[in-house]
């Protein structure tokens, strides 16, 4: 019998008042890949990611996690997943250990098992000789690395990650990614994430997924998507030009990005302006 996939989107609508944010979104994610949803502001990958998390309401027969219709079934799915919003989620008044706990016990981790799961989650992300210091003193990747702890302290199957390097530098991604991989290799985690960082969803995404305007626009492996763009510039007679990179590949299927007709600055600069406000807020307290 074949095994359910760890994600399976079918026909996924999500609207804010008249603004559709998701429009018949159809998505599968495989146990054990990590996978990128790629896409401009406002395309509609937060709204996605919310709704697989159950954060936002969605009809049954929509969304299943692991074979778990998360309409019917919202427990079961929310006990399946990590999800490290993009917002923060650590609280600098309490030890990296604190916040951990505090996640143990609001996911339900047996007692007897907590003092256990959170040493181990803390140690995967390397903050285990630091975790009795405040989060206050942790640098934007260390904050990062303990929101990773604190989503992984539940072991979830399926790891859920809005923009987890945004406001980092190099070395910080860098750290962070390397983390992600060796829990991954470690535990066979699946991992959905979101990033504007064209290079990490080229170097560390096994299959990526392009959204515009709540719509997927493009799906398949990272070379795949550059051989696409190669077969289509052939077709319409472009030569001479460099091998694609992954960001050809965003620009061609996101075109002129917040210009176009229905994007969110089209829709209402709130939207935008939100977007941009949400991200520099959580970039700046990092930084
Ligand atoms: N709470 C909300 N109320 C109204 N509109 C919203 C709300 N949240 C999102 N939107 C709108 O829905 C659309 C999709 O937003 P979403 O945050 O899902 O995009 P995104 O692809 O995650 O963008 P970003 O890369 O900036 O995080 C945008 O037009 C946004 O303004």
């Amino acid at each position: 019998m074949e095994t359910a996939p760890a994600l399976h989107c079918t026909g996924l609508n999500y609207s804010f008042g008249d603004a559709k944010a998701v429009d018949g979104l159809d998505l599968r994610v495989d146990e054990g890949e990590v996978f990128g949803l790629l896409g401009p502001n406002g395309a509609g990958k937060t709204t996605t990611m919310r709704a697989i998390t159950t954060l936002l309401p969605v009809p049954p027969g929509v969304i299943e996690v692991f074979g778990h219709d998360a309409a019917r079934h919202k427990m079961a799915v929310r006990r399946l997943l990590g999800y490290v919003p993009q917002q923060l989620s650590a609280d600098a008044s309490l030890t990296g250990r604190e916040n951990v706990q505090l996640f143990a016990r609001v996911f339900d981790v047996p007692r007897r098992e907590r003092a256990a799961r959170v040493s181990q989650a803390l140690d995967a992300v390397g903050l285990g000789d630091v975790a009795h210091r405040l989060a206050a003193t942790y640098s934007g990747g260390m904050v990062r690395r303990l929101e990773l702890a604190q989503a992984l302290v539940s072991a979830p199957r399926l790891m859920i990650l809005d923009e987890p390097t945004i406001g980092l530098d190099p070395i910080a991604r860098d750290s962070v990614w390397d983390r992600i991989t060796e829990i991954r290799l470690g535990t066979g985690m699946t991992v959905l994430v979101t990033t504007h960082s064209m290079d990490e969803a080229d170097q560390r995404c096994d299959r990526l997924a392009l959204m515009h305007l709540g719509r997927l626009r493009a799906l398949g492996t990272p070379a795949q998507l550059k051989s696409e763009l190669v077969a289509h510039r052939r077709e319409s007679g472009e030569t001479g030009l460099p091998p694609p990179s992954l960001e050809d590949v965003f620009r061609y299927h996101s075109g002129s990005g917040l210009n176009d007709p229905g994007s969110a600055a089209e829709n209402g600069e709130k939207g935008a302006f939100r977007d941009v406000r949400r991200t520099r807020r959580t970039a700046s307290r990092l930084g």
